[in-house]
């Protein structure tokens, strides 16, 4: 042991690590060392440690990776959806309502706003969390954003082409986009994110969007082929994105491209050069009421997928992935396995956070394994079937973040 505290959690009815051999262990034990994994087996063989919990035969998984959500805004959109439920569609458009909001909120405001949503978050069992900006829509506004969300989650997504403001030109907005609001929020940003569809920015100005974020460095990702079929997943998957995220409307050449490029990846081990993670946002699709994303379709062509909250003020106001994964079950065919692993190890694979431990220096996040980050969810149940079996019911009983009990 290496001085660090240790705590041995026992008694674990199951155990889904989400590991390499997609191992499920019953009566099993897990060790935490500071803020990494440090032993996973049977209970029966477990070592000594300095603190102990007694898991009473719930089940363990690893931590929610939420890999999309929207959290740097201030107001919200209770109008919006109240029409969108009397049968409005929903447009992009009404991103400009949040911005308004947001550019009128201080920095403190914002920033007291975007932690209590990672609190909530982290509350429900979610323990790695991305956030793009997009509410700021100006240089100041944009870098404010980014600023405000490295200080508060794990992964920060540049989305200043997440819509054109009231008043701007199109093709100049891009430039700046392009320009110098890239140069501005590159310090605090990993990623970098466009909005391609109708009502926000077209191919031709999706393309110099990520053409210059890949040029700076970031790695990308698209919101695609959310309200209708469109050039998003194509592009995404011509620039070599991390993600392509909403793929509601997918058309059989759309998720051939997705499976291509999964094709020198060995699932078995997770090993190999990693395609573009399909990211699935069944609260989304609902609140929207959007087809479900093609889940089932994507798992069986060979895609990698992910489930993420999108928590936002405009299509999905919530930070429950346990949501989505019950969705995801109930409505989009996945069985329980599958959907806690792509909102854990498909979030981190969206990420690039799934691999990594004490040899690399870089903790895995998503997946139970020694050398991995220690982010657990223990559940008020013995299994995580309960997740789908008992909906709408909080099964969240404590949370370990980086080591550390959150819940
Ligand atoms: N689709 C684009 N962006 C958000 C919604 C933004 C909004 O309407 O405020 C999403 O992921 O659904
Ligand atoms: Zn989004």
């Amino acid at each position: 042991m290496s001085g660090q505290t240790s705590t041995l959690i026992s008694n674990i009815g199951e155990l889904m690590t989400q590991d390499a051999e997609h191992r499920v262990l019953k009566d099993a034990a897990v060790v935490i060392e500071g803020e990494r994994i440090s032993w996973i087996g049977p209970a029966s063989e477990a070592p000594a440690a300095d603190e102990h919990v007694d898991a009473e035969g719930r089940a363990v998984l690893p931590g929610w990776v939420d890999s999309h959500s929207h959290l740097i805004f201030a107001g919200d959109r209770t109008a919006e959806f109240e029409a969108r439920m009397a049968g409005q569609s929903y447009s992009a458009g009404g991103i400009a309502v949040t911005t308004g909001a947001t550019r009128a909120a201080s920095d403190e405001e914002l920033t007291r706003l975007a932690a209590g949503r990672v609190a909530e978050a982290v509350s429900q069992g979610t323990t790695y969390l991305e956030s793009k900006t997009g509410y700021g829509l100006d240089l100041e506004n944009e870098a404010r954003s980014a600023r405000i969300a490295a200080a508060t989650v794990d992964e920060v997504t540049y989305l200043g082409a997440h819509l054109v403001p009231a008043g701007a030109d199109a093709e100049a907005y891009t430039d700046l986009v392009c320009g110098p609001m890239l140069d501005a929020v590159r310090p605090f940003v990993k990623w970098a994110d466009v909005f391609c569809e109708r009502g926000a920015f077209t191919e031709e100005q999706s393309r110099r969007v990520l053409t210059a974020c890949r040029d700076a460095g970031l790695g990308l990702r698209v919101h695609g082929n959310q309200l209708g079929e469109g050039p998003g997943v194509q592009l995404a998957v011509e620039f070599g994105a991390a993600s392509v995220d909403h793929v509601n409307y997918l058309s059989a050449a759309d998720i051939e491209a997705l499976a291509g490029t999964w094709s020198g990846w060995d699932a078995s081990t997770g090993t190999g050069p990693r395609g573009t993670v399909a990211t699935c946002l069944p609260a989304c699709d609902l609140s929207t009421r959007q087809p479900l994303a093609p889940g089932r379709a994507l798992i069986d062509a060979g895609v990698q997928i992910a489930l993420a909250a999108n928590c936002n003020p405009g299509t999905s106001y919530t930070s429950s992935i346990a949501f989505c994964v019950t969705t995801a079950v109930l409505q989009m065919h996945l069985s329980v396995h599958e959907a806690v692993r792509a909102a854990t190890y498909g979030g981190a694979l969206a990420l690039g956070r799934e691999s990594g431990n004490d040899v690399d220096g870089e903790r895995a996040v998503g997946s139970i394994a020694v050398g991995h980050r220690a982010d657990l969810h223990m559940l008020k149940a013995p299994s995580a079937t309960h997740l789908a079996y008992r909906p709408g019911i909080p099964l969240t009983f404590a949370v370990w973040r980086a080591g550390v009990r959150a819940v």
